[in-house]
């Protein structure tokens, strides 16, 4: 099948990582942002949503003041449990003794101090309402803001808008759920949904789909999730309407992969967001929401098409418009019929503010206001579909159930939650979505819809205002997933093939038009082109590989979602867990998804992306385990991906994936899924000999956290001062007693580069700075110093610690773990031992309660870290923190008095302006006790 003219060429060079300002102060009321130019006000606005009567009798007024008025920041703290409880108290100690107790007065304003959101649970969810002159004139606040940013880029914190923290809020995660994100960028809510995902589990049996079908968005996505350090997450780039149905290709089989979770924040006007992008009064019309309607509803019926039985959906949008939202879950609660519910939420979050869902709501085009469909369907050049009407089955719906969110009611933006139950198999019904099957009544309306096309925003401006709605639309069909080989997936009968297909899609309005244009098959559709028997297929449980047959790729092994008894994965006696080192690997090779050599250097199914490949050469992960004494609780042999081809012997990164996600890529033998990030990166490769070892990797800085409680050799424990001057100085000599021969010369990468460090941590410039010249040994002229090749680094003191020399004479020579010693590391309230790892990760707080560990290369003569600076100035930050923190009463005072001025990790890099005053405000900024090492102090002495 040729490549349509429609397809838009994907490359690895899209999903590169582009990072976005979340702390930047859009429309903060001064003069400056989008509310400079704003009018902050619309008529059609004002009277479209007077119409709709979304707003309470009296509130009127309230409501448009609020619209008016800049959204508060608001963050929330990530994970849950004990770590992110002590960071709340401590945060809310610092807004305290930075602030005081009394209200803060700034021109003659009363400003309220950060408060904790009231419906967040355990408080673990705050805001403030700052301008940015206010910053300005009190350096207190400017102290907040910049803790903030500070702690944001650790990763203890996310800024997040607070309607936006409610879906994931609502949809009840597990540990052993398989979720789905249809519509994810930049990622905010994703990142929730990890973290639930991970509560209670440090390695989940369930997994997390991040999708986009905006390429470059899914870069954001990357970004916004890669501090979880999550190994349950696969970002994906698909048009959400044609969302894959993944499953084994073996005809006896079922083992489609439905998902216990589906959240569909699907792509809107926005004007919810209307206090926080101000330029939407001026571009706003009724037309967007008319326009996005079909989008939204293909997203939400596709997304319950992969809906389990019995699994909780959740659908939201950040629009007021009852046709981007009741419209939608009438029309998909309609052709469910009876399959799907509205879930009663009312007594979850119960001190959230929130209006029931409508059971009636106007539509309005250029004309004027519309009350139901047969007002319009005479007339021949009318615009609309029936589904943006409230029709008389509205009533028996249970809309009140539905949620929207006020902005005057919660001190937010505006938001829109509908919860679903999916009760039964969407059977025959759901399918008359084709108009081959369709009753005859339904067939009529849908030839309707497909003669009419829904009226879409005419300019460009108009279609921008929508939140990536329309432009996302001309995604679609970027890459044929109907065609695995050749031959058009076939499913076996009695498959929920409730998959769009081109002629549904074409009924739906424009955007589905393009995709019957495009020519593509459905997705799945059996031998015939129409869809299987829904009604054959008892489909609706039967999710698993093992319901009736065995795939041969899991043979053995649990199915991705639980046995035919319907008993979850994860309450089934767990598979055995990785092969022991040493030992054979039991594991049966998953063979190469989508046919083998597919990658970009073959044309690729998406083309430009290397397919996902389980790593599987024993020998070289056997001298892994062997090299750093992994325990057999990292599941190395099952549980190792790679983006390569399935033959490449030693491919440059490794990513360690869930249990959850392997099943996953392992049932989508057909690599119906394009993914673009999968698991965590955990080792790179690393080119030498030594004649003690064949291990080829190092371990990745970014791995850490999860590799750290289950690696038992090559830790080196350093105390407070020593780690601070590996951390500033980044390569430290050692002295002739803790020198080392080699029997073998460690070799440098054939073309003589330096060994790659943490790419995707590291900008290439911090590569450029790596502090080893070749892979024996510590820094030569690139880190400003002499050395290399054994030679010592003349101007600098060894690290002389005996214990730590000991240590170091205990490991081979290659990567090690730096880390501070478990006394110190309590003392200073840090994370410090294994199991205090393996708590963080259960509680979803992940890498930013991960031990302070470090990356290092231990050579003959130096001991030198592995990381960008970025990434030392940051764990340097913590260590200053820590150590101000824990400083004897009274020299905490004397520093009060006279405050130092430390670099901020901001300013090192360039970023923001210099924190002078935060220095003299917050305790936290005191001179670390280790003077000796401190960047301020080595700041005073230069
Ligand atoms: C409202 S935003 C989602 C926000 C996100 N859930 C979060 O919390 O950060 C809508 C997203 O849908 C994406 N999108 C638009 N059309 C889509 C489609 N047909 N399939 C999948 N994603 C789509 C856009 O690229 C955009 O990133």
């Amino acid at each position: 099948m040729g490549r349509s003219k429609n397809k838009k060429r994907i490359y690895k060079r899209d999903f590169k990582e582009k990072r976005e300002d979340v702390w930047r102060q859009d429309g903060d009321g001064d003069g400056s942002g989008p509310w400079k130019d704003s009018p902050n006000t619309s008529p059609d606005f004002e009277d479209y949503y007077q119409q709709q009567q979304i707003v309470p009798e009296g509130e009127w007024e309230t409501f448009l003041d609020v619209l008016r008025t800049p959204l508060p920041t608001t963050f929330r703290i990530n994970g849950s449990g004990k770590f992110a409880a002590s960071l709340r108290d401590k945060l809310a100690d610092n807004f305290l003794t930075t602030l005081g107790y009394g209200n803060i007065m700034v021109d003659d304003e009363i400003l309220q101090p950060p408060k904790p959101l009231p419906w967040y649970p355990d408080n673990l969810a705050w805001h403030f309402n700052f301008s940015r002159s206010q910053l300005r004139k009190m350096p207190a606040l400017e102290a907040i803001h910049e803790l903030m940013k500070r702690e944001n880029d650790a990763g203890t914190i996310t800024r997040q808008e607070a309607v936006s923290m409610i879906p994931p809020l609502l949809m009840d995660i597990q540990s052993h759920h398989k979720v789905l994100d249809t519509c994810a960028a930049p990622g905010s809510k994703t990142a929730q949904l990890l973290e639930m995902l991970h509560n209670g589990s440090s390695q989940p049996t369930g997994f997390v789909i991040a999708n986009d079908s905006d390429a470059q968005r899914c870069n954001l996505l990357a970004h916004q999730t890669k501090r979880i350090c999550s190994p349950a997450m696969i970002i994906t780039n698909h048009d959400a309407t044609r969302f894959p149905l993944v499953g084994c290709r073996n005809p006896r089989l079922e083992s489609k992969v439905q998902y216990d979770r589906i959240l569909c924040d699907v792509p809107c006007s926005g004007d919810g967001t209307i206090r926080k992008a101000a330029d939407i009064w001026r571009r706003w019309t009724p037309i967007n929401g008319n326009g996005l309607h079909p989008l939204q509803l293909r997203i939400a019926l596709q997304s319950a098409s992969l809906l389990k039985v019995g699994g909780r959906m959740v659908y939201s949008t950040c629009s007021f418009n009852p046709v981007e939202d009741e419209a939608v879950v009438a029309e998909l609660l309609r052709r469910s019929v009876g399959a799907l519910e509205l879930v009663d939420v009312s007594q979850q979050l119960p001190a959230l503010k929130r209006q029931q869902g409508k059971t009636h709501w106007v539509v309005k085009d250029k004309t004027g206001y519309r009350a139901s469909f047969s007002e319009v369907e005479q007339e021949p050049n009318h615009k609309l579909v029936p589904s943006l009407f409230p029709q008389d089955d509205v009533k028996n719906m249970h809309m009140e159930r539905c949620m929207r969110v006020l902005p005057h009611h919660t001190e937010g933006g505006g938001f829109f939650v509908a919860v679903l139950h999916k009760l039964g198999s969407l059977d025959v019904e759901w399918s008359t979505i084709n108009p081959k099957n369709a009753r005859p009544q339904q067939q009529q309306q849908q030839q309707q819809q497909q003669q009419q096309p829904v009226e879409v925003p005419e300019s460009s401006e108009q279609a921008g205002t929508a939140r990536h709605g329309l432009e996302a639309s001309v995604h679609v069909g970027m890459a044929s997933e109907a065609d695995v080989e050749g031959q058009p997936l076939r499913l076996p009968p009695g498959g929920e093939a409730s998959v769009i297909s081109v002629s549904d899609a074409a009924s739906l309005g424009p955007a589905s038009a393009h995709l019957a244009a495009d020519g593509e098959e459905p997705m799945l559709v059996d031998a015939s082109g129409a869809h299987p028997d829904p009604a054959s297929a008892g489909l609706a449980g039967a999710t698993d590989a093992s319901a009736n047959g065995t795939c041969p790729a899991t043979s053995g092994q649990p199915g991705p979602s639980g046995s035919a008894d319907g008993t979850p994965a994860a309450e089934r006696p767990a598979a055995p867990s990785a092969a022991p080192s040493g030992q054979q690997n039991t594991m049966p090779d998953w063979g190469p998804r989508g046919g083998g050599r597919r990658g970009r250097a073959g044309g690729g199914r998406f083309g430009g992306l290397d397919p996902v490949t389980h790593y599987s050469n024993k020998p070289s992960i056997d001298s892994i385990i062997d090299f750093f004494g992994m325990k057999p609780s990292l599941a190395l042999h099952r549980q190792l991906v790679a983006r390569s081809p399935p033959d490449m012997e030693k491919p440059k990164r490794l990513y360690f994936v869930s249990g959850g996600v392997r099943d996953l890529l392992q049932v989508d033998e057909h690599e119906q899924l394009k993914v673009t990030a999968c698991g965590l990166k955990v080792l790179e490769r690393q080119e030498f000999k030594d004649a003690s070892t064949d291990c080829s990797y190092r371990i990745s800085q970014e791995g850490l956290p999860l590799v750290l409680p289950h690696v038992t050799k090559q830790l080196v424990r350093l105390s407070p001062t020593d780690f601070m001057r590996l951390l500033t100085e980044r390569n430290c000599s050692l002295p002739d007693n803790a020198k080392r021969g080699l029997t073998h010369p460690l070799q440098p990468p054939a073309d003589g580069a330096l060994p790659s460090l943490d790419n995707s941590a590291a900008p290439a410039e911090d590569v450029s700075n790596a502090p080893i010249s070749d892979a024996t040994e510590a820094p030569a002229s690139q880190s400003g110093q002499e050395g290399g090749g054994g030679k010592p680094i003349p101007n600098k003191v060894p690290l002389t610690d005996p214990e730590l020399l000991e240590q170091l004479n205990g490991c081979l020579l290659g990567c090690c773990i730096c880390l501070l010693r478990v006394d110190d590391a309590r003392s200073l309230g840090l994370t410090a031992d294994s199991e205090a790892a393996e708590r963080a990760m259960v509680e979803g707080a992940l890498a930013a309660n991960a031990p302070l560990a470090i990356a290092c290369w231990r050579g003959r003569s130096s001991l030198a870290v592995l990381v960008s600076k970025q990434e030392c100035s940051l764990l340097e930050e913590k260590l200053t923190q820590a150590l101000a923190r824990n400083k004897p009463q009274g020299q905490q005072a004397a520093a009060a008095e006279q405050p130092e001025v430390r670099p901020s990790l901001a300013e090192k890099d360039g970023g923001y302006e210099s924190d002078t005053e935060e220095a003299a405000v917050m305790s936290s900024a005191a001179p670390a006790a280790d003077e000796s090492s401190s960047p301020a102090h080595k700041r005073q002495k230069s």
